[in-house]
């Protein structure tokens, strides 16, 4: 699994525009805001149990009704195909969690 850069990061980022990047960290970040907290924490129970799947897990806080989540590939130092995937896949489930747009 490689870092993403140049042009291949630029694609990446053009798909995820619900996502900003952080290059900082190399990494893509999103904050969300549920109806209350049951909603969020449900969420998060759903990418958890997906993460694990994964083996590839956010980096994310929870306060009340609002989740903030961080998403870059520890071992390769940067962003990769897994975070891409796992975005797509947050925003599917923030979708059917009814997230509000921020
Ligand atoms: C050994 C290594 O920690 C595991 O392969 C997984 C666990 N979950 C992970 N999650 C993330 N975001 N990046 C990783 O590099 C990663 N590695």
């Amino acid at each position: 699994m490689h870092k993403l850069e140049g042009p291949e990061l630029t694609a990446a980022l053009a798909q995820l525009s619900a996502w900003t990047f952080d290059p900082q960290r190399h990494a893509i970040r999103r904050a969300l805001r549920f109806a209350d907290f049951n909603a969020a924490f449900g969420f998060m129970t759903r990418v958890a149990l997906e993460a694990e799947r994964r083996n590839h897990h956010p980096e994310w806080s929870n306060v009340y009704h609002r989740v903030d989540i961080t998403l870059t590939t520890h071992d390769a130092g940067g962003l990769t195909e897994r975070d891409v995937a796992l975005a797509r896949w947050i925003d599917a489930a923030a979708s059917a969690a009814g997230a509000e747009p921020t």
